[in-house]
């Protein structure tokens, strides 16, 4: 039987992940290697002509699975009929920007792409937004989004649960696959919290194997919520590779679900749980069962866990009181 391709819109399509990600997503490797695609590519319009080239190279491709490309600057024609929607494009910071005017900036991007989203998606929209911040970005694009249910909208933490997963793996001397249950809690952002606590290396305690508080709070824990910053550093430009693969496995998990007897971080509007208030886009431990998330229950959280949550927390409070008291929620 012939499938329906899935209609999936890139936005800052001509952008580094952008460059990383739509190869990956037209060979297969975002919903499956039996789903054929059609990318919707959203551009600024001086970059249309940078998306085209992309395009051209993806034509130059020859993916079996990629049936269209279609490339505009017009949020209402690249947002119908999408399936999934990986909101990438987003204003960085420039040198002498005060937070407040990023946030106002961002309002501009993802206020009128969550009403296009609202207007013009498929019913079924799944949304990731990775552009920073991610988990405010995906709170005003939810906001203005009214006809969509709010869960369908996520940010991205998973670069964060990648990179902790390595860190650990690294000082257990084990390999990634020898990890599970992983948690990154708060926001995308350098209060985030890597927690070891749940976590099994080879079916043990991680926090048990590891057995070290110290490198816990001062090697692991900021070596992961800086990482960003330490690419930007090395690189002299964000991660580009390594965030497109992070897209890659939150939107296969989410369409594909998680592992037996493991779990993935997502950034997703609280219903309440773990003291998160009601709203905020947090990251969140969840499991994945026929395309729906649920948060995991039922963790116990310790002190030196719980503040580190709250804090986190306490700045997605202060990001969103930020963007409501400039209108855009
Ligand atoms: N959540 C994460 O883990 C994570 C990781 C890495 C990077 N990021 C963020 O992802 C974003 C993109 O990073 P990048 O390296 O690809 O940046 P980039 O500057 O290379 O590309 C961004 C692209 O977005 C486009 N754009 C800007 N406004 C747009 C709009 N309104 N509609 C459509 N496109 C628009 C730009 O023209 C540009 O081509 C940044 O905000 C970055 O900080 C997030
Ligand atoms: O783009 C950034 O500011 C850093 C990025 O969010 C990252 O975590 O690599």
């Amino acid at each position: 039987m012939t499938r329906t391709p899935v209609n999936v819109t890139v936005t800052g399509a001509a952008g580094q992940i952008g460059y990383a990600l739509l190869f990956r997503i037209a060979s297969g490797q975002l919903l499956g290697p039996d789903v054929p695609v059609n990318l919707r590519l959203l551009e600024i319009t001086p970059a249309l002509k940078a998306a085209e080239g992309t395009a051209m190279e993806l034509d130059d491709s020859a993916f079996p699975l990629l049936k269209g490309i279609e490339i505009s600057d017009d949020p209402n024609v690249a947002f119908d009929g999408a399936n999934v929607a990986l909101l990438v494009g987003a204003r960085p910071r420039t040198k002498g920007m005060e937070r407040g005017d990023l946030l106002e900036a961002n309002g501009g991007i993802f206020k009128p792409q969550g009403k296009a989203i609202n207007d013009h998606a498929a019913d079924d929209i799944k949304v990731l937004v990775v552009g920073n911040p991610a988990n405010t970005n995906a709170l005003i694009a939810q906001a203005a989004a009214p006809d969509v249910p709010a869960e369908r909208f996520t940010a991205m933490t998973r670069l964060d649960h990648n990179r902790a997963l390595t860190q650990l793996a690294k000082k257990a001397g084990v390999t990634v696959d020898a990890i599970k249950r992983l948690t990154i809690w708060g926001n995308h952002s350098a209060t985030q919290y890597p927690d070891i606590f749940h976590a099994e290396i080879n079916g043990k305690n991680a926090a048990e194997v590891v057995g070290d508080e110290k490198w816990l709070a001062e090697d692991f824990i900021p070596t992961v919520a800086k990482r960003g910053a330490a690419i930007i550093e090395a690189r002299g430009a964000s991660s580009a590779a390594s965030a497109a693969n992070a897209a890659i496995d939150h939107v296969y998990t989410w369409v594909n679900g998680t592992a037996e007897g493991d779990w993935a971080s997502m950034g997703i509007p609280s219903d309440g749980s773990y003291g998160v208030p009601e709203g905020l886009i947090s990251s969140f431990p969840v499991t994945v069962k026929d395309g729906v998330y649920s948060i995991v229950q039922g963790l116990e959280i310790n002190d030196f866990s719980r503040a580190r949550i709250d804090a986190s927390v306490k700045e997605l409070g202060e990001e969103r009181d930020a963007v409501r008291s400039l209108g855009l929620i």
